[in-house]
């Protein structure tokens, strides 16, 4: 009975379009349209060449394009995971097999019983029951459904490596893009797809093993053979290739293990041990128990939360101690061929990067080791030793660095630095003292600290010493004050604070602190001097301190005194004299006769009223020290001007690299009248330091003695460590002896160990001494510190040829002896003066003397005598000047100079003479020379050498 195609597709489940076409390739002619009739004998035929050739099997539902592409759902990436092996038995003809579960390895497949003819509708619904069947569903009659193909190859796959389940991934992404695509080349799944193009258009997929084509007659096979399984893979029909699409990469990479997998692994061996392909499936069956696990919420057993994460995130299931073995195995085989180094590299860098991203402006803390740059950075500690390895620098992840080389490798990694300064104790305690801010209530008002400035022997002292009724000025060692000094004094009920700073240049510095701590600055100007140097100097300090001033008009008493000269030099600096209509209070005095000296008093304290000056005297007292020295008996002592505050017997303070208990306090006027408690601008002399703090440094009352003492041993390593960097101490490296053979050693160096009274002698005597400088003479400065000299100033000097400079003290007994025995000099100065005059002339007695030459004259050879033993004798005729016998001869022979000797003889008929002169006639020997001649002439002279001096 006749049937038309519309009909026939609808049975066939087929388009109508398409099924024309399969009739025309069924060689079933003339069936142009949907509505054409086919016979029974042309159905027959046209579905037999839709089932494909007899012996092949049909998979089910095998409905050709009809059966419409499984949705995708997200397990079926899964599904492409689980692709499966196929195995053919011995015997037989060819057998599919899922193998999704023992079950199936036990009851016939589908597959293994044969096809049916047609295959019924109802199969193709069956087909969308896993992903991996419905892309079986979509291969083409005749052959192995090619979702299986990609199912057993999968399988391969993923027992070859743990990688290969990322490239099944792959494999499987393929699959659903091919299903989500329409149209006869997307839902086609090709054989090079999985095999690659060497065997496309066969129309049969290779077996893979021992197992051959079984189509052709396994049973022609070898017994071996026969009695392995074999894999067999899908066959696709010739016609049914579609135009091959570009492949993508990734599709060629999943193929590659299949073709490298043996058999053996994949079934039963001899020895019947668990075959790797039962332990796939074993491995399925867990990831689909996961699966539903993981959708029922369960929980997963004997497995940590890690394992399964890293588990999960390679794609591979859990394995068994055999199987994970065997898999590692596998993966050191691969690491060992080419091409896998970089890989395995990478592997094996597997641990968790705690460096943090790059970044272009990195925050470093000092000091820094090569770890810390690393990890600011974000870049490996070996990239940073690699950078330091080229510069010559080998370093550990612990080595330091100091800030220049962290800039410099931080610029070879691109990146800029800021360094962070740690902050220290002091930054914290410190700080906090400073920023206390007291409440107004708490405010008193307290005296002022009045400071004397001007130009040396002005009469700063002078003044000051009638002030308080003593007599200091007349003690001073040259008349100049050496030390800073501090008092109190009452007048009627008022407080004041009087600082008198050395007047001297040298002491500038030391000035300076006296005007910082100033609240009025009392200018002294001697009116028959007017303003100095050193005055403007005095005014540009006060300025800068923004304190008042008031200037005393010092020696009125004198003839010469010129107060109008005096006043136009203060006003053209700026200071106008009030009696001139400006706002400088100007107080003609004289420390002889005591004239003005109650109205500079007044104006003083008038001046403090204005200002009003308070502080809390209820506070941990701040302060300053203005000077301190060391000696064997009293220990330290220290002149302390207490700012705001009260210092009390007992306090612990800290003051530079001092630290201590307040042990006891005296008035600086007078040092037998002790001291409880210092208020705000008391002045004090204290003891209790374990060193003598600098002068200027600000000192500050703790609670906790540790904090003190963890303060000043910081800041007294810091000073070491600037010491260290200043006086340059480091290891000779070739460059440095280079310099040295290059003429540096030429430089002669004079090595001092300076021991002084106080640290502002120390202070103003290195000032002084940094002005002897001069290239080829340098003082060092070994060690300067306050303090008697000791015996082991003496070892130092000894052991580095240094002189010992002792100002205002003297060698200890024991230093005294060492000193003598190892030759070691002391030289003792109270006056910094003498020093420096000294010092000058010892440095200039080191310069290397000036060499002259000095032309004395000239003779002429008459005569050459040569005498064995002796050599040549020139017999000469002085012609100019005088002949000297330690003198130098040049050689003159033609207008030519042939030669520069020294005279070895020189002899007046047979005496030695010492010189001859012009005129007469003379020998001369010449060392080291012999081939004199006759008319050669002689320029006779001699090298003196001058002394030089440092104004040269
Ligand atoms: N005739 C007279 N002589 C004075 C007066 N004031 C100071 N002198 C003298 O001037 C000299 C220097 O006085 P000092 O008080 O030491 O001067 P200074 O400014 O303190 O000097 P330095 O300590 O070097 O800073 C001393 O010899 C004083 O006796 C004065 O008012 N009249």
């Amino acid at each position: 009975m006749a049937v038309r195609i519309y009909s026939l597709a609808k049975e066939l489940n087929v388009d109508s379009k398409e099924l024309v076409d399969i009739c025309t390739r069924a060689g079933v002619p003339g069936k142009g349209s949907a509505l054409a009739s086919l016979t029974d004998d042309e159905v027959a035929k046209v579905k037999q060449f839709m089932s494909g050739p007899s012996d092949a099997p049909v998979a089910k539902g095998a409905k050709g394009k009809a059966a419409p592409p499984p949705p995708v759902r997200p397990t079926e990436a899964r599904g492409a995971d689980r692709m499966k092996v196929i195995v053919t038995p011995k015997t037989g003809g060819p057998r599919l097999s899922p193998r999704r579960g023992s079950e199936e390895e036990e009851q016939p497949t589908e597959a293994e019983t044969p096809p049916p003819a047609e295959a019924a509708p109802g199969e193709a619904a069956q087909a969308e029951s896993t992903p991996s069947e419905a892309v079986a569903s979509e291969a083409p009659a005749g052959g192995v459904p090619a979702g299986e193909v990609a199912e057993e190859q999968g399988a391969a796959v993923a027992s070859q490596a743990a990688e290969a389940a990322s490239a099944a991934e792959t494999a499987a992404e393929v699959h659903r893009e091919k299903l989500a695509k329409p149209g006869p080349l997307a839902r086609m799944v090709r054989k090079e797809d999985y095999i690659g193009p060497a065997n496309s258009g066969s129309g049969k997929m290779p077996v893979v093993g021992a197992g051959g084509d079984q189509r052709k007659g396994g049973a022609r096979k070898s017994p071996e053979a026969k009695a392995r399984p074999a894999v067999r893979l899908a066959a696709v029909p010739a016609k049914a290739q579609p135009k091959k699409p570009e492949k993508p990469k990734e599709e060629a990479k999943a193929q590659k293990p299949v073709m490298t997998l043996p058999t053996e692994v994949l079934g039963a061996n001899k020895l019947g041990s668990k075959p790797l392909a039962q332990h796939l499936r074993r491995a399925e069956r867990t990831l689909e128990a996961e699966q539903i696990r993981e959708r029922t919420g369960g929980a997963r057993a004997k497995e940590t939360e890690d394992d399964d994460s890293r588990r999960k995130a390679s794609g591979r299931p859990m394995l068994g101690g055999r199987e994970a073995r065997q898999l590692n195995r596998d993966r050191g085989n691969r690491r060992q061929r080419p091409g896998f180094g970089r890989r395995v590299r990478r592997t094996r860098r597997s641990g968790v990067n705690t460096a943090a991203p790059r970044k272009g402006r990195i925050e470093i803390q000092l000091p820094c080791t090569v770890r810390d740059l690393s990890e600011a950075a974000g870049v490996p500690a070996r990239d940073i030793q690699r950078i330091l390895m080229e510069e010559g620098v080998m370093a550990t992840i612990n080595t330091p660095m100091d800030p220049e080389l962290t800039e410099f490798v931080a610029a070879e990694l691109g990146m800029d630095v800021d360094f962070l300064q740690p902050e220290t104790l002091e930054d914290k305690v410190l700080r906090r003292l400073d920023e206390i801010e007291d409440d107004e209530k708490d405010l008193q008002d307290r005296p002022p600290v009045i400071t004397f400035l001007g130009h040396v022997d002005h009469g700063k002292t002078s003044l000051l010493d009638k002030l308080i009724g003593i007599d200091v000025a007349s003690g001073e060692s040259g008349g100049i004050t050496q030390h800073i000094r501090a008092y109190q004094i009452e007048k009627g009920d008022k407080k004041i604070s009087f600082v008198d700073t050395p007047g001297h240049e040298a002491f500038t510095a030391m000035r300076a602190r006296g005007a910082n701590v100033t609240d009025i600055a009392v200018i002294v100007v001697a009116a028959d001097d007017g303003v100095m140097p050193q005055t403007e100097e005095a005014i540009s300090h006060a300025r800068a301190a923004d304190v008042p001033i008031v200037v005393a008009l010092n020696k009125m008493d004198l003839p010469g005194a010129d107060p109008m000269k005096a006043m136009t030099g203060l006003s053209q600096n700026g200071l106008q004299p009030s009696e001139w209509g400006g706002d400088v209070e100007v107080v003609k005095t004289s420390a002889a006769t005591g004239e003005g000296l109650d109205e500079l008093l007044d104006t003083i304290l008038t001046v403090a009223e204005l200002h009003e000056y308070k502080a809390n005297p209820n506070r941990s007292a701040i302060g300053v020290c203005l000077e301190a020295t060391q000696d064997a008996d009293q220990g330290v002592q220290a002149k302390m001007i207490v700012e705001t505050g009260t210092l009390r017997i007992g306090d612990i303070v800290v003051c530079g690299d001092a630290y201590g208990r307040v042990r006891s306090m005296s008035n600086t006027l007078d040092k037998h009248q002790k001291m409880d408690e210092a208020g705000p601008t008391a002045t004090v002399n204290l003891t209790g330091f374990d060193v003598a703090p600098p002068a200027g440094e600000r000192f500050y009352v703790l609670d906790d003695v540790a904090q003190a003492r963890e303060i000043a041993e910081a800041r007294a390593h810091q000073t070491r460590s600037e010491f260290l960097g200043q006086t340059g101490y480091q290891h000779v490296t070739l460059e440095t002896l280079f310099d040295r053979l290059d003429g540096v050693e030429e430089v002669q160096t004079l090595n001092l160990i300076i021991r002084a009274d106080v640290r502002g002698s120390i202070e103003a005597i290195q000032k002084e001494l940094a002005k002897l400088e001069h290239p080829e003479v340098r003082l060092r400065v070994l060690q300067a510190s306050v303090g008697g000299v000791t015996a082991a100033d003496i070892h130092l000097a000894d052991a580095s040829d240094a002189i010992i400079i002792a100002f205002n003290v003297v060698p200890e007994e024991s230093a005294r002896s060492l000193a003598e025995q190892s030759g070691v000099q002391v030289r003792r100065y109270d006056i910094i003066y003498k020093i420096t005059d000294e010092l000058r002339a010892a440095m200039e007695g080191m310069l290397r003397p000036e060499k002259m030459e000095v032309s004395l004259g000239r003779a002429l050879i008459q005569q050459v005598f040569r005498i064995s033993r002796i050599g040549s004798v020139a017999g000469c005729r002085v012609i100019q000047g005088v002949v000297e016998r330690n003198a130098r001869a040049r050689v003159i022979r033609d207008s030519t100079i042939i030669g520069d000797y020294p005279i070895d003889a020189l002899k007046r008929e047979k005496d030695d003479a010492k010189e001859v002169r012009e005129g007469y006639e003379c020998g001369i020997k010449l060392s080291g020379f012999n081939d004199i001649k006759e008319a050669d002439l002689l320029e006779v002279y001699k090298v003196e050498e001058i002394a030089r001096s440092f104004d040269d």
